[in-house]
C-alpha cells in the first residue's frame, strides 16, 4: 500500500497535470471563441456583399413585363400619380420574386410596397403585422379602394375567422389581402395548414412581414413571435419574403435576416434624413414649474392651434404636465400604460379629431401613430437611444410639411434615464450616451450626428438650416475648454470621497466641485471660473467619454447612480494628459413666436415613373384614426 506522502505526492503531480489541461482548455476556448466571430463576421461580410451585389441592379426600371399594369393600379386604384422614393424599387424586386427588406422612415409610404403588387399578380398576399389597430387601419382603407382585403385577430368574431380560413383553401376566392398578426403562424394550425393548402394550391403569392425589426433583441420593439417566421421560407419555398421596417441599423438588419432565414437578401433603403423636420436643443430648467412654463408658452404661441406630442419619461411626469397644461387652459391629453385601452383609444381619437392640441405621454404612445399633421413632437426627457430618437421625433410631420422636434435637455436627467436603462434588459448606457453626445453638441450639424447613426452621411444642403446648429449664425469661432486642471480637481474629489466611504451623484460632485455642500468633500482650489451650467456640460462630456462612470446602488425604493473614476482618467497626473471640450452655442428660440410654416425642407423627394429624381409638395393625406395601439392578438 502507497505511504500518505507518496499519494500526497501523487496528487500534486495530477493538479499539476489538471492545471496545464485546465491552461490548454482556456486556450482552445479563447481559440474556439474567436473562430466563432470569425465565422460570423465572415458570414456577415458574405451576405453584406450579397446583399450590395443585389441592390447594385437597378431596381427601379420600367421596362418588366409588369410596369404598365403597376402604373395603372398605382393611378387607378391608389390614386398616386407618382411613387416615393425607392417604392418602385421595392416593388419591382419582390414582383421579380427576390426576398427583400425595405428600409424607409416612418411615413414614407412602406405599405404601397406591398399593397400594389398585390393587386398586379394573381393570388393572395399574406400581412404579417404587430398590432390590431395597424390591421384595422389598413383593411378599412384598401375597402374605401374597393380593394378586397380581410384580417384575423384573436378579437375577431369566430363566423369571419371561419369564414378567412376557408377561403384560403377556396380556389375561387377573389381576397388580395390577408393581415394576421405573427401569434397565428406560431399558434394556430389550422391556419397553417390552410395556408398550405392555398401555397399547393399555387394561390400564395408573397409574404410581407410589417415592422420586420420585432425579429431581432437588438431591435427597439422586439416581439418572440416574430422569431417563428424563420420556418416561412421552409414552408413555402419559392414565396418571395418582404419585409418592413423603419429601423436601419446595421446589426439589427444582420440580425433579421438570419431569423428569416434569408441571408444576403436585397436591402432596398431611402435615405433616412426628413428634410422638414427642424431639430433643436432648449435648455430645461431644474424645476417643474418653469418648464410648465416653457411648455405653455410653446404651445400657446409658437404652436397655436397646432397638434403635437410631448413625450416624458415616465407615468408620473406624464400625469404632472398634462395636470399642469391644463391648470393653465391648454387642451392636452395624458396617455401612459397604465390607463385602460379604452381610455387610450379614446384619447387617441380626440387627439386625431383636433380635440386635444397634445398628448403628454410616455414612449407607451408608439407604434401605430399615423396623424399625418404632428407639427411638433417635444421631448421634455431626453429618449434612451438616439435610435429611440429618431422613432419618437419622427412621428412629427408625417405630410411633409415644416414641424419641430425640440429637446428639453439637462445633466440630471441623463441618470434618470440611465437608472431606467439600467434596470431594463434591453437597453444600454452605450446607446443612452449616444444621445447624451446629441445634446451636448453645439457646432455639428444635428442632421450629421443623426445621419452617422444610420450610417449615412448627409452634407449642409441635407440640412438646408434645419436645425438649430445650422440655423443659428455663428459669428465667433467655436471655443475649447481645457479641461486639463479641472480633470485632477475632479479626480481628486472622488478619491477624497471614497477615502471618506461616501459616494457622490452627479449633483454632489458638482457641489463640491464648485465649493458647496459638506465642506469635507470640497477640494482646496478655488471655484471654477465658469458658471455651474456649463459644470454640468463638463460632467456629462467626462461621464460619456469615459474619464467618469456610473456606478448604479439599488435602494429599496429606488436606483441611484453615483460617478466614479473612469478608466480614461488614469493618466490624469501625467504631464502629456490633454483634454478639451467644445463649448456649446446656445441658439435663439422664440417660444412666444408663431413657428415658421414655409422652408426649402417643406418638400418631400419622389420617384417617377421614368426615374428621375424630383421635389414636390404634397397636400396632408387624409386623417387616419388608429382605435386599438396595444393589443396583441393571441
Ligand atoms: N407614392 C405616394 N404618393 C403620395 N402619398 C403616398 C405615396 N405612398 C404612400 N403615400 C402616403 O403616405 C402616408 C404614409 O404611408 P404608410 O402608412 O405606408 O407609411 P409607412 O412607411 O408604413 O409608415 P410607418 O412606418 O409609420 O408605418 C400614407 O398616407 C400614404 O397614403
Amino acid at each position: 500500500m502507497k505511504t500518505i506522502e507518496e499519494l500526497q505526492n501523487e496528487l500534486i503531480s495530477v493538479n499539476d497535470e489538471l492545471q496545464k489541461v485546465d491552461a490548454e482548455l482556456e486556450k482552445w476556448r479563447t481559440r474556439q471563441r474567436k473562430l466563432h466571430e470569425k465565422r460570423n463576421s465572415l458570414k456577415n461580410t458574405i451576405n453584406t456583399i450579397k446583399s450590395e451585389t443585389l441592390a447594385s441592379v437597378d431596381w427601379a426600371g420600367t421596362e418588366y413585363e409588369w410596369s404598365e399594369d403597376v402604373k395603372n393600379v398605382l393611378k387607378e386604384k391608389f390614386r398616386l400619380k407618382t411613387f416615393r422614393t425607392k417604392q418602385l424599387s421595392a416593388i419591382n424586386s419582390t414582383l421579380s420574386g427576390q426576398h427583400a427588406i425595405v428600409v424607409m422612415p416612418t411615413g414614407a409610404g412602406k405599405s404601397l410596397c406591398y399593397q400594389l403588387p398585390a393587386l398586379v399578380r394573381p393570388g393572395l398576399t399574406v400581412v404579417v403585422s404587430p398590432l390590431v389597430s395597424l390591421m384595422e387601419d389598413q383593411v378599412r382603407s384598401l375597402t374605401d379602394k374597393k380593394i378586397s382585403a380581410k384580417l384575423i385577430t384573436s378579437t375577431s368574431p369566430k363566423e369571419e375567422t371561419s369564414a378567412v380560413l376557408n377561403m384560403l383553401k377556396d380556389k375561387s376566392a377573389t381576397v388580395k389581402l390577408l393581415y394576421v398578426t405573427p401569434e397565428r403562424f406560431a399558434k394556430s394550425k389550422r391556419f397553417m395548414s390552410n395556408l398550405q393548402k392555398c401555397y399547393t394550391d399555387g394561390r400564395l403569392q408573397r409574404i410581407a412581414i410589417d415592422e420586420v425589426h420585432c425579429c431581432s433583441q437588438w431591435g427597439h420593439d422586439f416581439r418572440p413571435d416574430y422569431k417563428y417566421l424563420g420556418i416561412l421560407t421552409q414552408i413555402f419555398p419559392n414565396i418571395p419574403i418582404l419585409g418592413l421596417t423603419a429601423t436601419a441599423t446595421a446589426h439589427v438588419l444582420n440580425d433579421v435576416q438570419k431569423i428569416l432565414n434569408i441571408p444576403g437578401c436585397l436591402i432596398i433603403k431611402s435615405t433616412f434624413n426628413r428634410p422638414n423636420l427642424y431639430y433643436k436643443i432648449l435648455e430645461k430648467p431644474t424645476s417643474q414649474d418653469d418648464c410648465l412654463i416653457i411648455l405653455e408658452k410653446l404651445l400657446k404661441y409658437r404652436y397655436k392651434d397646432q397638434s403635437g406630442i410631448i413625450y416624458t419619461n415616465s407615468i408620473k411626469d406624464a400625469e404632472e404636465i398634462a395636470e399642469g397644461l391644463r391648470k393653465k387652459g391648454l387642451k392636452v391629453a395624458c396617455y401612459h400604460a397604465n390607463l385602460d385601452a379604452d381610455i387610450r383609444s379614446k384619447v387617441h381619437i380626440r387627439w386625431h379629431e383636433q380635440h386635444y392640441q397634445a398628448i403628454v405621454a410616455t414612449v407607451a404612445f408608439g407604434m401605430g401613430i399615423d396623424k399625418p399633421d404632428v407639427r411638433f413632437v417635444i421631448h421634455h426627457t431626453i429618449s434612451k437611444s438616439m435610435e429611440n430618437y429618431y422613432q419618437e421625433s419622427g412621428r412629427a410631420g408625417r405630410d411633409g410639411l415644416r414641424a419641430e422636434c425640440i429637446t428639453l435637455y439637462r445633466m440630471q436627467d441623463i441618470f434618470k434615464v440611465s437608472t431606467m436603462v439600467f434596470q431594463s434588459s434591453a437597453g444600454s448606457t452605450d446607446h443612452l450616451y449616444e444621445m447624451v453626445k446629441y445634446c451636448l453638441n453645439g457646432t455639428l450639424c444635428r442632421r450629421q450626428i443623426i445621419a452617422k447613426h444610420f450610417d449615412e452621411d448627409w452634407g449642409d444642403s441635407d440640412c438646408n438650416k434645419m436645425c438649430d446648429v445650422c440655423s443659428t449664425s455663428q459669428s465667433d469661432s467655436p471655443k475649447d475648454l481645457d479641461l486639463r486642471a479641472q480633470c485632477r480637481i475632479i479626480a481628486h474629489i472622488l478619491e477624497n470621497a471614497e477615502k471618506l466611504d461616501t459616494k457622490l451623484t452627479a449633483q454632489k460632485l458638482l457641489d463640491a466641485w464648485f465649493l458647496k455642500g459638506p465642506v469635507n468633500l470640497r477640494h482646496k482650489g478655488k471655484e471654477p471660473n465658469f458658471p455651474r451650467v456649463l459644470g454640468e456640460d463638463v460632467i456629462a462630456f467626462l461621464l460619456i467619454n469615459g474619464y467618469l462612470v456610473e456606478d448604479f446602488h439599488f435602494t429599496a425604493y429606488s436606483t441611484i447612480s453615483y460617478l466614479k473614476i473612469g478608466p480614461e482618467m488614469s493618466g490624469v497626473n501625467n504631464d502629456g494628459f490633454k483634454l478639451k471640450m467644445r463649448v456649446r452655442v446656445y441658439s435663439h428660440f422664440e417660444l412666444s413666436k408663431l413657428a415658421p410654416t414655409e422652408s426649402e425642407g417643406c418638400k418631400v423627394f419622389e420617384e417617377t415613373d421614368n426615374k428621375s429624381v424630383k421635389r414636390k409638395t404634397e397636400p396632408p393625406p387624409q386623417l387616419k384614426v388608429k382605435r386599438r395601439l396595444v393589443e396583441i392578438d393571441d
